[in-house]
């Protein structure tokens, strides 16, 4: 791409996705962004860290900031700063993307919409366009949530089919600032390596562990090497759990789920990055760490 970056024109500035577990906020970054780097998963409350997904092109650069769910219930230490992390990242960003599910405005919504800053504009996304096969209905349901707050503006996705990504690209544009990109054009995160490979080991343990998975469970890369001469990755990666029962149910019968994990996430790590992945994941046990505090910092929570 040949960025003509030097006019006044050009855009560039930080969008804050937000909405309750669940409604799909990490599938739409991974479609406006065009690359797979935030999490996704069925269970709610798969995103603890803030995610930047940069998408650029030749007269804007959008920023996004990916937020963890908003969650009202399970209060712990750990669910203290996800709360905290919500507020402290709509604050400081150009625009808010608000999404909810079509057809459904909960109270769980309107608490993160009582989050909003008074003076950031907030779109608000209709997304899972998919499910609302009636659009009388549909316009009826919007025009009732529009009631809810003053939006900037409205705008209905399927962010799992990719339907209407560029109008909501487009929409956004305009509401950024005039501002020379802010990052190399061919970068579509700021996160390192070692976090993405991290990332996607909580994704596979997300999908294979499903109803089983305690919510109280993390990931940690206790070694991330680079040979300087084939480009191979070397990537240890520990499971912390509470107890020795979850422990067996990650390793599985045989070791067998496991196996299963590590092997399709070295298969999307090697994609990722583009060359060959060692990787070894293995399970410990930490008591009680979902309420220690010091430990979340250790994790760079
Ligand atoms: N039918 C349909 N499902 C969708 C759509 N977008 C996302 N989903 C599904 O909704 C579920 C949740 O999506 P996520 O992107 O993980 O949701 P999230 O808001 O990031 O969730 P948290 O990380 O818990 O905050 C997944 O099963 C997605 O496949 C859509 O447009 N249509």
């Amino acid at each position: 791409m040949n960025l003509n970056t030097d006019t006044t024109d050009y855009r560039c500035g930080f969008v804050a996705i937000v909405g309750r577990p669940n409604v799909g906020k990490s599938t739409l970054m991974n479609h406006l962004i065009g690359q797979k780097i935030s999490i996704t998963s069925k269970k709610a409350q798969t995103t603890r860290h803030k995610v930047t997904g940069i998408y650029t092109d030749n007269t804007a650069q959008l920023v996004f900031v990916d937020t963890p769910g908003y969650q009202t219930y399970h209060r712990n230490a750990l669910n203290d700063r996800l709360n905290l992390n919500v507020t402290e990242t709509v604050h400081g960003v150009d625009v808010v993307v608000f999404v909810i599910e079509a057809l459904r405005f909960t109270d769980a919504d309107r608490a993160v919409l009582e989050q909003m800053p008074k003076n950031v504009p907030v779109v608000f996304v209709v997304n899972k366009l998919d499910k609302a096969k009636d659009r009388e209905v549909l316009a009826e349901f919007i025009a009732n949530a529009e009631k809810e707050y003053d939006f900037a503006a409205t705008e209905v996705v399927s962010a799992k089919h990719g339907l209407r990504i560029t109008q909501l690209i487009e929409l956004l544009k305009p509401m950024l600032p005039h501002s020379e990109p802010m990052y190399p054009e061919d970068m579509v995160t700021d996160k390192s390596s070692r976090f993405l490979a991290m990332e996607i080991v909580r994704e596979k343990l997300f999908r294979y562990l499903g109803e089983e998975l305690p919510y109280a469970m993390n990931v940690e890369v206790e070694q991330f090497e680079e040979d300087a001469e084939t480009g191979m990755y070397s990537v240890y990666i520990a499971v912390l759990v509470d107890r020795d029962n979850q422990k067996a149910i990650v390793i599985g019968k045989g070791g067998e789920r496991l196996k299963k994990i590590s092997t399709e996430a070295r298969m999307d790590m090697e994609k990722l990055f583009d060359t060959k992945v060692f990787l070894k994941v293995w399970v410990k046990v930490k008591s009680g760490w979902a309420d220690d505090i010091r430990f979340l910092n250790e994790l760079g929570m």
